[in-house]
């Protein structure tokens, strides 16, 4: 099939890029010329696993194009994905401008008889929204189909090739089933609904998984409290299939471009039909404390921490990925700025990112060992393989007091009790001290 992907970003380029691996003919479309220089040269603009060799390859093969002319992306394509973003706006409120504009852009170059697939996370009786403004500017006949996307960054090609489910969303039986004929390569489990249903599984598929986060944050909270070790608790409860055993892991919080702004626009969506969502306003409220964990855990441990040097170990909201929305490293870098604290930050693949949004309010450095260096402790925001197989002996033995406040749970008690002095803080499990 002929395919035009409007927005090369997370979810657009991971969607074309596995079309055109899956034997179709993919031409992707951004309005950011740097983005489509750098995607011709077979370079990834973002850092995801696995993606720049598919894209290398497909390019070569002539299945995978790349333009910022609608025109040209458009004028040949019978199916058309809408992947911009949809950002949050001020009043929590999902901000269309970006699939407004795309709408015009699409409406006017359509083929006739073009399915509009709208794949980008919007807010139930968009799909209805764009279909008129697209009717407003086209006399030419065209489809729509509401398709969500439930890919992960950091494993996006994986998620998209062996997804759980497919959502096709239609009101048009001719539609929904070119859309699933389009997917059939990829052999996954493909659920026909209505377009509202389609756009509501969405928003509660990431609501519940960002509330699952909240609620076992706040339980690792009270094991803290009670004594209890939060690993155990998740596991035990994570054995009953009807609770299941992922997203259980306690934290410093959700972060990323979607549970933030995709809790708030669901929020935003039951205030306009009259429905206290209350228990979202708990999940958000929850997640923003626990961004401030480790600072809390900080002042309790120095009292205060002025004059402290911390080194922090990641900075992407997430491991494998090089994106800072709304990373907990930013709150946390804010607050130890604000405390008059000195901070030194290491991340594998996301400094560049990061001094964009967090500029130069705390320092940059190249390697664990330089972060580490005097530090009065370690806070580890962001669970890098490469930081689990560091040598904590050795780590604690550079630092200039052998403190470790561990956001993620991810360093090994075998290697923390190795050391021969060392003050380990987790979340809502027993720290460990050995001096
Ligand atoms: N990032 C993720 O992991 C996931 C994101 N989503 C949803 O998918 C949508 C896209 O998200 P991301 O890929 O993260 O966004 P992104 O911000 O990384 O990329 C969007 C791209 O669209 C381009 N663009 C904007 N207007 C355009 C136009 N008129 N024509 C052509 N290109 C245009 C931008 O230049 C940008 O490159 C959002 O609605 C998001 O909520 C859904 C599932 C996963
Ligand atoms: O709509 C989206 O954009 C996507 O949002 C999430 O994907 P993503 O944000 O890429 O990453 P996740 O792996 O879900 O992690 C999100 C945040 O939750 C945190 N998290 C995740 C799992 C967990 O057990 N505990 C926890 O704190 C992570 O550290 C991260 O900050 C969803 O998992 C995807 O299904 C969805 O498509």
């Amino acid at each position: 099939m002929r395919i035009a992907v409007l927005g090369t970003g997370y979810v657009g380029l991971s969607t074309g890029v596995c079309l055109s691996e899956v034997g179709h003919h993919v031409i992707c479309i951004d309005v950011d010329q740097q983005k489509i220089n750098r995607l011709r040269q077979g370079i990834s603009p973002i850092y995801e696993p696995g993606l720049e060799s598919l894209l290398l390859k497909n390019t070569a093969a002539g299945k995978l194009h790349f333009t910022t002319s609608h025109q040209e992306g458009l004028e040949k394509a019978e199916i058309i994905i809408i992947a911009v973003g949809t950002p949050q706006s001020n009043d929590g409120a999902a901000d269309l401008s970006y699939l407004v504009q795309a709408a015009k852009d699409v409406s006017a170059h359509l083929k006739p008889d073009a399915i509009v697939v709208i794949k980008s996370t919007v807010p139930v009786g968009t799909n209805d929204y764009v279909r008129s403004i697209i009717a407003n500017h086209t006399k030419k006949p065209f489809k729509m189909v509401s398709n969500p996307e439930f890919l992960r960054q950091g494993s996006a090609i994986k998620d998209t090739m062996k997804a759980d489910r497919i959502i096709i969303g239609s009101e048009d039986n001719e539609a929904a089933l070119k859309i699933q004929e389009m997917y059939r390569p990829l052999n996954v489990p493909v659920l026909m609904t209505n377009v509202k249903s389609a756009e509501m599984i969405k928003y509660a598929s990431n609501a519940f998984l960002a509330t699952k986060i909240s609620f076992i944050n706040e339980i690792a909270n009270l094991c803290e409290a009670v004594g209890a070790n939060i690993i155990d608790v998740a596991n035990g409860m994570g054995k009953d299939k009807r609770i299941g055993e992922a997203f259980l892991q306690a934290g410093i919080g959700y972060g990323g471009s979607c549970f933030p702004k995709d809790v708030k626009a669901l929020l935003h969506t039951a205030g306009q039909y009259g429905v206290d969502f209350s228990l979202l306003k708990e999940t958000i409220s929850i997640n923003e404390s626990q961004r401030q964990l480790l600072v809390k855990k900080a002042l309790e441990r120095f009292q205060q921490l002025k004059g402290k040097k911390f080194a922090m170990l990641g900075l992407s909201f997430k491991p494998d990925t090089d994106d800072m929305r709304e990373a907990p490293s930013i709150v946390i870098s804010r607050l130890l700025h604000q405390a008059g604290a000195e901070v030194i930050a290491y991340d594998p693949v996301a400094t560049e990112n990061a001094k964009k949004v967090i500029g130069n309010t705390i320092q940059y450095a190249e390697s664990v060992e330089e972060a580490i260096k005097n530090a009065d402790a370690l806070l580890l925001v962001t669970e890098w393989e490469e930081f689990k197989k560091l040598d904590l002996a050795e780590v604690t033995k550079q630092m200039k007091q052998p403190i470790i406040f561990d956001g993620r749970n991810s360093l090994a008690e075998d290697k923390i009790r190795a050391c021969s002095k060392i003050e380990y803080y987790p979340v809502g499990k027993p720290s460990i001290v050995i001096n």
